[in-house]
């Protein structure tokens, strides 16, 4: 029998990216053997010129990145860029060159943002087309850039820029749903590939995807929906897994992976209208004021939850009484939030906020405009949980703070402003 440390037994239970993360390392420990034979008067010149050009390759992959986290935190804050800053933002994207999913995403968002002819018609679809049928893996699967990783990410972001550009068709989405299917685990969510663990990023890119692809109702929806209702802490917060501390990023990855259920028609939703991905808005039967009347006692619940006798959190988090169940049973068969929208708003505001300005993943923790994009795409969904549509805003129950705070309304299938998926739906129906 093979032993636990055996490399034919850590071969057999590894996933493609541990395997992929072996090479990678082989490859690294090759390069410290070459580098310790080489006489030390020329190690330092080497290794500051590896550093530098390894910084020069990890900058270029974030560039896209930053222009999308930073655009598209203006666009929720209603502001936008003067018209250089968008001229030479459309400019550096189209000469981007290394082509990678992740990327091509974070370009096609971006350009959306930015919004209008120039910036949309700077995106070359033909072409896009032809890369993402290349990244398209024999299983259906897509795999990030040539040669590059499987997983659920790659299909998310895939699937959401050919979409966003209308130019989902079969051929891209065949096969996708199954590959999804496969990376939902045990505990409900779902993990980046086949045998990993259930995180709340690749739990959102592989809802969406499946929303997008019309194919969610095949996924356990009732063992997701309780996976993600567990994962936020009594901070306040989202944690992105089970046992890991709560992170203000995760208030969009699993606040929006609410922000997609409670559209579902499974759960009350009225649905995307997925062959043309309109965004509907949930309905509701009751008045206004009841609704925000319970909106504020929930959340004092939310805040000061009764622990049991074992110290764990209040009875609506216990299997006994499972989030789904809940939906169904609501009161006037109204719709709730699916999670403590007014607890989250307060982690983002009061913890994950820095007084200077900018967001983080916690007290303690430096700025970056990661979590500023991702802590306002949560705050946003937050603040917008229950309005009927998008063009009747929140009551002011529902922001916290004051209602300057209210942020602009995001379509949480892409993760762009609501206005601006509108536009750029309407420009490229025509195109
Ligand atoms: C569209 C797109 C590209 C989406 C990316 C989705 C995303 C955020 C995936 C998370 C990946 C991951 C396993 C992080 C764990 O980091 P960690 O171990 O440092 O953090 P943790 O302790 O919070 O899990
Ligand atoms: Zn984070």
């Amino acid at each position: 029998m093979e032993g636990e440390g055996t490399a034919t037994g850590r071969q057999r239970r590894a996933t493609a990216s541990q395997l992929d993360q072996w090479t990678v390392q082989d490859q690294v420990f090759k390069i410290y053997g070459a580098f310790a034979s080489i006489p030390r008067s020329a190690q330092s010149v080497i290794s500051i010129w590896t550093a530098s050009i390894l910084k020069v390759v990890l900058y270029e992959r974030s560039r896209p990145w930053l222009c999308y986290w930073i655009l598209h935190s203006i666009a929720l804050l209603g502001e936008s860029v003067d018209d250089e800053l968008e001229d030479n933002a459309i400019d550096f994207l189209s000469r981007c060159q290394m082509p990678h999913l992740a990327t091509t995403y974070a370009a096609v968002n971006s350009l959306v943002t930015l919004g209008g002819h120039k910036a949309l018609s700077s995106i070359n679809r033909d072409n896009l087309y032809k890369f993402l049928s290349r990244m398209k893996d024999s299983s259906g699967a897509f795999r990030m850039h040539d040669a590059g990783e499987i997983d659920v990410r790659a299909c998310y972001t895939a699937i959401s820029v050919a979409s966003i550009l209308n130019i989902l068709d079969d051929e891209l989405a065949k096969g996708v749903g199954n590959y999804i299917l496969s990376c939902q685990t045990y505990e409900g969510g779902i993990a980046g590939e086949p045998g990993s663990e259930a995180h709340g990023g690749y739990t959102f890119c592989g809802l969406a995807a499946m929303v997008l692809i019309n194919q969610a109702n095949s996924l356990d929806l009732a063992s997701l929906i309780d996976w993600v209702a567990f994962r936020q802490g009594v901070e306040c917060g989202f944690q992105g897994r089970t046992n890991k501390l709560v992170d203000g990023c995760y208030s969009f990855w699993q606040g929006g992976v609410f922000a997609l259920l409670q559209r579902l028609p499974a759960f009350g939703g009225e649905g995307f209208g997925t062959s043309d991905v309109e965004v509907e808005w949930v309905s509701d039967s009751t008045s206004e004021g009841d609704d925000e009347d319970r909106d504020s006692s929930d959340d004092n619940e939310a805040l000061h939850p009764e622990p049991d006798q074992e110290g764990h959190q209040s009875s609506s988090h216990s299997p006994e009484s499972s989030t789904a169940v809940h939906i169904h049973h609501s009161r006037h068969n109204q719709l709730e939030p699916l999670f403590h929208t007014m607890a989250l708003q307060q982690y983002i505001v009061l913890c994950s906020q820095e007084q200077e300005g900018g967001f983080r993943d916690k007290p303690g923790k430096a700025r970056d405009y990661y979590h500023t994009c991702y802590c306002l795409s949560g705050l946003s969904v937050c603040q917008y949980s229950r309005s009927k549509n998008e063009n009747s805003p929140p009551l002011p129950t529902s922001v916290l703070g004051p209602y300057s705070n209210l942020l602009e309304p995001i379509h949480p299938l892409y993760n762009v402003v609501s206005r601006q998926y509108h536009d750029a739906r309407e420009f490229f129906s025509k195109y």
